[in-house]
């Protein structure tokens, strides 16, 4: 994290659509303060909510959906509540803007990626002509793209699947936004390429000064590159903190089931962790920890009564009453235990 500057607070956002008459709570009182400079990963299985979530900060929600009390205060204003598309042309790309999981759904296959580039910049930025085809070339070379003169030419088609993201890049990065949201960004490439995408998001973070959300189901894949984790659960942070703090010292269950899960951290000899059971039908009222039902250390309090957040470090809080002060003593898996171990042997090593 580089400051304690605010971009984005989000406080208590519920988010509900309807479906076919019926009303499914997608977010569920979720809040999150976002800070100038930083990256943040917000992990969390299928489901979980991190696209409705991330979504609603760009006015992007399906029709069916609504957000239905709380706010999302951005350099001021509520876009929780905006209504129109004149209110959301302000910040979509200018201020917050996306890149998917899938470029050939960004990309306009017949344009040539140069000219969306450009097209870009001169929307948000006060360039036109020459000018804004002079820093469209400039960006795509930023990105990663060598001959970028010739290559502003060509069309998406005649890109590899990671060339295409780097162009997606380059246009979110073109608009000169201040937030860069990242919803799965690598998971339709292979891993080496994956790898060159996150490094080129680190770099380019630095480069124009981004913050970035990164949302992934896959906690390995933003290991190196977030300074902050959010783990969502059934449309809420259950917790959050500096990515070691979540790596090395977890406090939620469903975060330990999380990492247990990771195949990087299976240990010999001992079964892979998978989580049981399903997540919580969102159609129904969840009363208590939403997770308690999977957690094999639910509390009689679990099915009862929501935890609130449990501060363990200033930067670090979780949602579980496994942190009250009356709360039996539980140990995470063993898995998360030698990670720990590991990680302050290295610590010690390093002093
Ligand atoms: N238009 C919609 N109508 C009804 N339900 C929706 C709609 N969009 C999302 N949902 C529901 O909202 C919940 C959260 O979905 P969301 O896409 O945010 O999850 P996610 O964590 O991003 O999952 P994934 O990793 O699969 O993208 C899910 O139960 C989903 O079915």
């Amino acid at each position: 994290m580089t400051n304690n500057e605010k971009v984005l607070s989000v406080d208590n956002l519920v988010i509900k659509f309807n479906l076919r008459g019926q009303e499914l709570t997608a977010i569920r009182g979720a809040s999150l303060e976002l800070y100038k400079g930083e990256s943040l990963a917000i992990v969390g299985e299928s489901g979980s909510g991190k696209s409705v979530f991330t979504k609603s900060f760009m006015g992007l929600l399906d029709a069916n959906g609504r957000i239905e009390s709380g706010s999302i205060i951005y350099k001021d204003n509520d876009l929780a509540k905006y209504k129109t598309e004149d209110d959301w042309i302000k910040i979509r790309g200018k201020e917050i803007a996306m890149v998917f999981q899938d470029p050939m759904t960004s990309l306009n296959p017949l344009k040539t990626v140069g000219k969306q580039v450009q097209e870009s910049i001169e929307l948000h930025q006060n360039l036109q002509g020459e000018e804004a085809k002079k820093l469209a070339v400039e960006i795509l070379n930023d990105v990663g793209i060598s001959e970028p003169e010739r290559r502003y030419k060509q069309y998406p088609h005649e890109f590899s699947g990671g060339m295409r993201q780097r162009v997606v890049i380059a246009i979110a990065v073109a608009c000169n936004p201040n937030i860069l949201i990242c919803d799965e960004p690598t998971t339709a490439l292979d891993v080496t390429i994956q790898a060159q995408i996150l490094q080129l998001l680190k770099n380019l973070q630095k480069k124009y000064q981004l913050t970035i959300i990164y949302i992934t189901h896959d906690l390995g894949v933003v290991a190196n590159v977030a300074d902050r984790i959010a783990v969502m659960y059934a449309g809420d942070i259950i917790e959050l903190g500096l990515s070691e703090e979540v790596f090395f010292d977890p406090k939620h269950p469903y975060t330990w089931a999380l990492l247990s899960s990771l195949p990087q951290l299976g240990i010999k000899g001992e079964e892979l962790y998978s989580i049981k059971g399903t997540p919580p039908n969102l159609f129904k009222e969840i009363k208590g920890d939403a997770f308690a039902p999977r957690n094999p250390h639910a509390l009689k309090i679990d099915f009862e009564k929501r935890p609130p957040y449990f501060e363990v470090t200033p930067t670090h809080k979780a949602r579980t009453w496994l942190l009250d002060p009356r709360a039996p003593k539980v140990e995470p898996p063993l898995s998360i235990q030698k990670m720990r171990e590991m990680e302050v042997k290295r610590g010690e090593r390093l002093e």
